[in-house]
């Protein structure tokens, strides 16, 4: 049967996607659930990895029957994921050890602290492009192997497996077969090398991680193994991945030096494409792997915020302000400005420029007047100051200064969050019609690497623009909101 069709897997924090994509890359069909998300310890953030696997097979299951396709007319499956979170399982059952440690999750800050110690900050910095915070997965491994019952001599032994989210999705869809990963995924454990693309021996030393745990590294557009619907049906080629924040960047097709996205997900990560060369971030960014235009390895600067969407959640699930995200731009829109209230969302501490791990979240200026309205306009705003943060440092370290900013992600379908984007930065901010880019860039790479779209070139013709955010605020208003913000992060860190 003709192929028709590919399919992409979207592993986020929150949520797994599954949506199938035409020759076109128009969205056919799109299935999505929400998972448990476990908060142990404060500070503490963990997923159930069966859960992970049971949502997303589910979807995927969903979306095709709901489009009534069948798998062989399905080209390939691509896979998009959440990144850095660990999973870690034993390789003669698949039985995952220990849940799931998410990336957000401040538990291993002591072991960076012993990093820093031995002085591996700089060897850090240079050769894996990150700096030690509990962000990345290569902490969070050795404290499964230092807390679970067994599990370093087990790991000795080589009984257990490391995967991020995007690993142990291919080892669950080929029944245990495939033990792999990409570059983009790789450059987030705090164990690979970006320049030689290799493991790296000093580091898995100085965490005691054993080798014959790490998965295969596999170019992000490739076929890594087959896979069938529930078990059934024609076999399907499971074929391109990335991490999440690089396979946005590449579906909306920044593949050359000096494009950016920012993505508004659960965090904020605000991607540029450097090209063939790994720029060095003197302003608080990371140096991490992209995907160039025929897949190969390039470079990106990167700033991560850890709470973007995630504190409009907090305001749903936590104070009970909204009923749904989509409430805050109606109750926002209600008031002139915050009445000078800011929220500094640092509840997992603070991430891009910042990486201070002890930091932890503040409302600032509180006065009798202060409303419900204020505190949501203020979570909003907190949302576009952070990813000022992050495009202040971009311009210093790239000198490149953006004038227009490509976005996508959960929270971009709030026209005021956007529009107060582009005010707060002076930036003209420009909305896809398909938001959906971490998934389309998932699909991209699928197809790509099984011959159902030729090159980037033919892509191009395929993404259109659903609305531009003109800065619409004078500069003086500018600089004393943003001085502001500032200010009230200056006094969350203090
Ligand atoms: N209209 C909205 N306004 C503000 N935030 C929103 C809106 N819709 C969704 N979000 C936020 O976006 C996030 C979901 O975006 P998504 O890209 O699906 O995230 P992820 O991939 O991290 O799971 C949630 O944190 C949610 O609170
Ligand atoms: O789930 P998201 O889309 O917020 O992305 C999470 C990032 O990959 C973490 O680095």
């Amino acid at each position: 049967m003709q192929k028709k069709y590919v399919v992409a897997l979207d592993q986020g924090t929150t949520s797994s996607r599954a949506i199938v994509f035409d020759h076109d890359a128009n969205i056919v069909s799109v299935s999505q659930r929400e998972f448990t998300q476990l908060y142990p310890n404060p500070g503490w953030v963990e997923h159930d990895p069966m859960e992970i696997w049971a949502s997303q097979s589910s979807v995927l299951i969903e979306v095709l029957a709901r489009a009534g396709i069948h798998s062989d007319e399905v080209a390939a499956i691509g896979i998009t994921n959440q990144r850095e979170t660990t999973v870690i399982w034993e390789k003669a059952t698949g039985k995952p050890i220990y849940n799931a440690i998410v990336w957000q999750c401040r538990r291993s800050a002591e072991i960076c602290e012993q990093l820093k110690a031995q002085g591996l900050e700089e060897y850090v910095r240079d050769n894996t492009g990150l700096l030690l915070d509990p962000y990345f997965s290569g902490t969070k491994i050795k404290w499964i192997l230092d807390n679970v019952p067994n599990a370093r001599a087990q790991a000795e032994r080589g009984e257990l497996l490391f995967g991020t989210i995007d690993t142990w999705l291919v080892w669950k869809l080929t029944e245990g077969k495939v033990h792999v990963t990409d570059p983009t995924n790789a450059a987030r454990t705090l164990l690979f090398n970006i320049h030689s693309l290799t493991w790296d021996n000093k580091l898995l030393e100085a965490l005691d991680i054993p080798l014959s745990m790490l998965p295969e590294v596999k170019p992000s557009c490739s076929v890594y193994g087959t896979t069938r619907i529930a078990g059934e049906g024609s076999e399907i080629q499971v074929a391109g991945m990335a991490g999440d924040q690089q396979a946005a960047l590449f579906g909306q097709l920044c593949v050359e030096p000096g494009m950016a996205k920012n993505t508004y997900g659960t965090g904020c990560f605000l991607l540029m494409n450097t090209g063939t060369k790994a720029v060095r971030s003197n302003h608080g960014l990371l140096t991490t792997v992209a995907v160039g235009p025929k897949g190969e390895v390039n470079y990106a600067l990167e700033g991560s915020v850890f709470m973007g969407g995630a504190t409009i959640q907090w305001l749903r699930d936590e104070l009970g302000l909204i009923r749904d995200a989509s409430d805050t731009e109606y109750f926002a829109s209600k008031v002139a400005d915050t009445n000078g209230v800011y929220l500094v969302p640092a509840f997992v501490g603070l991430g891009a420029p910042y990486w201070d791990p002890n930091a932890r979240g503040a409302l600032f200026g509180l006065t009798r007047g202060a409303n419900r309205n204020h505190i949501i306009r203020a979570a909003l705003e907190s949302i576009a100051y952070q990813s000022k943060d992050l495009l202040d440092a971009m311009t210093k370290d790239s000198g490149v200064s953006l004038k227009r900013l490509k976005v996508d992600g959960g929270a971009v379908a709030n026209d005021f969050l956007m529009q107060f984007q582009a005010d707060i930065t002076d930036v003209e901010v420009l909305r896809p019609s398909n938001c959906e880019t971490t998934a389309l860039g998932a699909a991209f790479l699928a197809g790509l690497a099984v011959g159902f779209w030729e090159s980037v070139i033919e892509l191009e013709h395929k993404a259109c623009i659903d609305k531009h955010f003109i800065p619409n605020i004078d500069a003086q208003t500018r600089g004393s909101l943003y001085a502001g913000w500032q200010d009230a992060v200056a006094r969350t860190r203090a």
